[in-house]
């Protein structure tokens, strides 16, 4: 292996108190809203077919005009309180939110930017409040962070002159001001969610990166940061030169999600996905498929048992409420996670061998594994393969008339569970009670012979 200064300082999983909890809380939320919420996806009677939260770099839009939107900014229907409730009903354990995103415009009256709301209609803290509302709630709240700001003169995606590199040096000693003042101000939030560092300026100085990471450590120790800030000194990012991860966590999963564990080499991660193909700002016109909520409820199943966790994008209107749909989503997901929840929080890959008809999820450190159904076979028999040394104690679902007679067993440590035919509408859990093996037969196979 390379000797590198900035490359991954610590091997395998965080196992602190912190990242335990953060790694049981499988299902987030994630929030995008600024600016963009106010032309959502179109201006002057054009429709951008870009992500809406970057129509600034539309040809069709005058940055200056763009600029000019933090005069509109007025959400006069923001109540934090309900952004708070819709997401605990709907399961999330934490929350993301953008506190400033590539447009430079900071959600908080921050004292090193003049571009913020209290320069708006508004005038007052957005974060304050939501962070109170979340926690209140609770609900964990991390902070997305964008590097790039395209508000800040000093910003640069490329050093090319001396005088980009002194431009880009007072650049550097304003992020670090922000941060800190963000920590400061919110000192309950539980990470930082970056972003916007794949220009040259950035992945040039890994230097800077891992000392930004570690000053952060040390201002609010037990902070959850991704893979996506640093860079290491040969300008490789989340993997730095011996492919080993930077960070906390594997941060690349953005609207896609690993299929096997081998994607994830026992790391911990984390899957973004938008509701629509890739909006995260609000855009008055969805296009293309819209995800259900049973789609996106296996999406989070698939990424517990991957030993992942899930997060899931709204972004609100610029009066501050959200579009009927994601309303619904909320409502729906809440509803499923009401009644299976349990094999949501805390799960984990179970290292089972897969099946067709959906994914295995164990509760962790635990010998109990849950089975949630997303492909009814029309046999109506569910293939169960345990590992070796293990044994099958009992089998029960969350909901009643799912199963129907006891398991049968098919072959060495092979059973096929009945199932009852009802039809199912979502996704559906059965839990199996595991145990090592031992002397005595389990309890089905006494029950054959
Ligand atoms: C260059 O392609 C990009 C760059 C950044 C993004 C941003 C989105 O605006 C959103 O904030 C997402 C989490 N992020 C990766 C998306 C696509």
């Amino acid at each position: 292996t390379l000797p590198l200064e900035h490359g991954a300082h610590r091997i395998g999983n965080r196992t602190d108190a912190d990242m335990t909890r953060w790694r049981s809380q499988r299902l987030g939320q994630f929030i995008h809203w600024g600016l963009y919420a106010i032309p959502g996806g179109e201006w002057k009677g054009k429709t951008y077919n870009g992500a809406a939260e970057w129509i600034r770099s539309w040809k069709e839009m005058p940055q200056q005009e763009y600029d000019n939107l933090y005069k509109q900014f007025n959400p006069v229907n923001y109540r934090p309180e309900e952004w708070a409730q819709q997401a605990s009903d709907m399961g999330a354990k934490y929350m993301i939110i953008t506190t400033k995103h590539h447009d430079g415009f900071c959600l908080w009256p921050s004292k090193y930017s003049k571009y913020t709301v209290a320069a708006s209609p508004w005038k007052k803290d957005i974060i304050g409040p939501m962070v109170d509302a979340y926690n209140k709630k609770g609900i964990d709240v991390y902070l997305y962070f964008s590097i790039i700001d395209w508000n800040q003169p000093d910003w640069r995606a490329a050093l090319k002159t001396p005088a980009d590199a002194a431009a880009y040096q007072r650049f550097k000693v304003f992020v670090k001001n922000q941060l800190t003042e963000l920590l400061q101000r919110y000192p309950t939030v539980k990470g930082f969610w970056f972003d916007g560092t794949w220009d040259d300026s950035w992945k040039n100085d890994g230097a800077f990166s891992d000392e930004l990471e570690q000053y952060l450590q040390r201002l609010h120790p037990g902070l959850i940061i991704g893979s996506r800030l640093r860079a290491d000194e040969k300008g490789a990012r989340h993997f730095d030169s011996n492919s080993r991860l930077m960070g906390d966590y594997e941060q690349g999963w953005e609207r896609k999600l690993p299929e096997k564990s081998a994607d994830v080499h026992g790391n911990d991660w984390e899957g973004v996905m938008t509701i629509p193909e890739n909006q995260w700002g609000y855009n008055a016109k969805w296009t293309g498929h819209i995800k259900s909520s049973n789609e996106l409820i296996e999406m989070l199943v698939k990424s517990a048992s991957l030993g992942g966790n899930f997060v899931i994008n709204f972004g609100p209107k610029s009066d501050g409420t959200f579009r009927t749909e994601e309303v619904q989503r909320m409502q729906e997901i809440g509803h499923w996670m009401k009644i299976n929840s349990s094999a949501i929080d805390g799960g984990t890959d179970a290292g089972f061998a897969k099946q067709d008809w959906g994914y295995y999820i164990r509760k962790s450190g635990t010998d109990s594994v849950y089975m949630v159904v997303c492909n009814v076979p029309v046999s109506g028999n569910l293939r169960v393969k345990l590992p070796a040394q293990t044994t099958l104690a009992n089998v029960t679902s969350l909901e009643k008339n799912i199963i129907s007679g006891t398991p049968e067993l098919i072959g060495k440590n092979e059973y096929f569970i009945h199932l009852d035919h009802k039809s199912q509408d979502a996704p559906f859990v059965i839990l199996l009670q595991t145990s090592k093996e031992n002397r005595d037969n389990s309890s089905f196979e006494k029950a054959k012979t």
